[in-house]
């Protein structure tokens, strides 16, 4: 069954009781549990408040326009459209972040639109802890994968956020942007570090200090997540201070997070769509406006992007807006080859086989999908100390909620709901002779990494075990381990990198200090204390069971030689139109060894400046 069904059916409203019976129910509770339940309610309106201000001060329709009538025409014809210079198609991780930079010149009218609200209004998305909440509501595209041969025939779910910010607004902002010397010059100048007292062995110097997105660490982080950088260091991986530092992405760390001096996520939308960006002229961000299709015109002789249809609701009333240099699609690594598709540009037979008029066969668009697979692996907490209270059962994890509610929301002290938590990382080779020794690992797997200091495998951790992408928790207090492959090849090699991954993390679960937290001596069947001892085939057939997505779609839209996969240029230009361009994850030539938002934001301004620059010297 779907889990959308599933827990659709669980989030039901249950029916309202009668007044009496609550009354009755109430005066039969202990003093103490009234009061905790008073002090809870209270708490909760002091939320609502707070959520309302500030979906308020983010959507008070000051900024962002929901009356689509506003920002495009209904009418077929283009001299009535309202025009801008250039439309940017989704209004998330590099959507925002190009709307935003372009329009620092006032010369150029931009129109952003986005299919979703705003995501700085939902304190879902604002606490680094609660995004799991978001994945099955309308604030999320409720996608599924098709069935995975490789993976016992399952359609995985494939969430992807539908708010400003995009993805930057659901994920779990984990701050290492694969290779770093890639982005260099572009992460300096989209980034600020926050230095932290007890993280002093990072190089400022290395790290961005003017640009809109803060990274840095939170004030909270699990117990068992130290110990894992401890007993990383003992199994042989070395500590290293940065994972975005000039030294490259090995090593072992604390990761770094998309995080402001308030605790509080950083997202796209927050970081760029500002008070005095949104206040600019020539800046108009629509929400709820889902692109249709994108228009062509014939403009001397050449097929040209002359602006954007768009709705409401699936079967609303159409828009039109005029785009007078560019459309530039940001609608991601699914959504922006769909949106060619839906205009006609794509593989002939496909659009053909859903009747869509064909305006240019492309047969690379939606092709060359790279995702990185996950594979989890539980534990049970030996100290029974881990976050369970955050969905709490006893009175005892009542009142913790509360006090994490307090110090979070009240007093603005961080605390556990600040977690992101992808607490710690490792970022290692399968081919390390020091973690897989020749003699046990005799089979020689290809290299698929993009040097020979990138890693393949991502070991990290969270503070307690879920399944299902976080809708189901367990019973027993628990923590996890995961590992993915940062550079994936459709290739049997791929479950032999996982099953070497599991192997790492069996290794450094079994080792001190981390060994002390997790309770070795559990032969529970949900739990994975006695994986060691099962054979490489036996961790083979689990990773069947248990591989999942970890969110990094890329590559759709890939920029390249045509003849290559590629569907844009350089200056990210679709092959064979005029005036349209594609600015996302979807652009990615290859998938990049690590965490995507990063390269998001990268690209956004590596783009702005150049269509600026061009548009300077026409
Ligand atoms: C749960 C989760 C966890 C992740 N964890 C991390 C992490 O810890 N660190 C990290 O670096 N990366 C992480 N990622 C990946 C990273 O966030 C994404 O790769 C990146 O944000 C994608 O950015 P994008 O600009 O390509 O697209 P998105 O940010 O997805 O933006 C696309 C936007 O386009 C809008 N849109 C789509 N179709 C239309 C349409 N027809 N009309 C108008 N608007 C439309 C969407 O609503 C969306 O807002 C995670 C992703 C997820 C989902």
């Amino acid at each position: 069954m779907p889990i959308q069904s599933t827990l659709a059916g669980s989030l039901s409203m249950p029916s309202i009781p009668e007044i009496d019976t609550v009354v009755q129910y109430l005066s039969s509770l202990s003093p103490r549990i009234r009061l905790l339940l008073a002090t809870g309610s209270l708490l909760a309106l002091i939320i609502k408040y707070l959520r309302v201000k500030s979906a308020k001060r983010a959507n008070g329709g000051r900024y962002y326009i929901e009356d689509l009538s506003k920002v495009g025409s209904t009418s077929e014809l283009q001299d009535a459209w309202n025009s801008y210079d250039v439309i940017v198609v989704g209004g998330g991780t590099s959507g925002c972040a190009l709307a935003a930079r372009l329009s620092e010149d006032p010369n150029i009218r931009v129109l952003l639109l986005e299919a979703g609200g705003s995501g700085t209004a939902l304190v879902q998305s604002r606490t680094p802890s609660m995004f799991g909440r978001l994945f099955i509501t309308k604030h999320v595209h409720q996608l599924r994968t098709e069935p995975q041969v490789f993976a016992r025939g399952k359609k995985n779910f494939w969430p992807r956020a539908k708010m400003l910010g995009g993805c930057s607004s659901i994920n779990a902002q984990m701050a290492q942007y694969g290779a770093p010397g890639d982005f260099d010059e572009y992460f300096n100048k989209y980034e600020t570090y926050i230095p932290h007292p007890d993280y002093p062995s990072v190089n400022t110097s290395a790290r961005g200090t003017n640009g809109p997105i803060r990274v840095g660490y939170n004030n909270y982080v699990s117990k068992p997540s130290v110990a894992f950088i401890k007993s990383c260091i003992s199994v042989g991986i070395p500590f290293t201070p940065d994972f975005n530092g000039p030294q490259g992405t090995m090593g072992v760390s604390r990761i770094m997070t998309y995080v402001d001096e308030k605790y509080r996520r950083v997202s796209s939308e927050s970081a760029y769509l500002t008070p005095n960006v949104l206040a600019r002229n020539n800046l108009t961000v629509a929400t709820n406006a889902t692109v249709t299709r994108v228009i062509f015109g014939n403009v001397k002789g050449e097929v040209r992007a002359v602006g954007v249809e768009f709705a409401r609701e699936k079967n609303g009333q159409r828009y039109r807006a005029k785009a007078k240099r560019d459309v530039v699609l940001c609608a991601g690594a699914v959504h922006s080859p769909q949106i060619l598709m839906l205009s006609g540009i794509g593989p002939s037979e496909h659009l053909r086989s859903n009747n869509v008029p064909i305006i240019l066969d492309q047969p690379n668009v939606g092709q060359n999908l790279v995702d990185h697979p996950v594979v989890d692996l539980y534990f049970k907490d030996k100290h029974n100390a881990s976050a369970k209270w955050m969905r709490p059962k006893t009175f005892g994890d009542g009142v913790k909620l509360i006090s994490a509610l307090t110090r979070y929301f009240i007093l603005g002290w961080g605390g556990p709901l600040a977690t992101n938590f992808g607490e710690s990382a490792a970022f290692i080779r399968s081919d390390d002779p020091k973690l897989f020794p020749p003699s046990k690992y005799p089979q020689h797997l290809t290299d698929s990494t993009s040097a020979k200091d990138s890693p393949d495998l991502e070991l990290f951790t969270t503070p307690f075990a879920y399944k299902e992408h976080g809708a189901i928790w367990f019973e027993d207090h628990t923590f996890a381990l995961h590992c993915y492959l940062v550079s994936y090849l459709k290739n049997p090699e791929d479950m032999w990198k996982l099953v070497r991954g599991v192997r790492a993390l069996l290794a450094i679960a079994h080792t001190q200090p981390l060994a002390g937290y997790l309770d070795h001596a559990s032969t529970k069947d949900e739990l994975d204390h006695q994986l060691h001892l099962k054979s490489d085939a036996e961790i083979a057939e689990l990773v069947k069971d248990r591989v999942e997505t970890v969110y990094h779609p890329t590559t759709t839209c890939r920029m390249g030689p045509r003849e290559d996969g590629g569907v844009v240029d350089s200056k990210l230009k679709v092959y064979g139109i005029r005036g349209l361009r594609v600015c996302d994850a979807s652009i990615f030539p290859k998938i990049i060894s690590g965490h995507t938002a990063g390269g998001c934001y990268a690209i956004a301004e590596k783009l702005a400046d150049d269509m600026k620059t061009e548009y300077r010297s026409n």
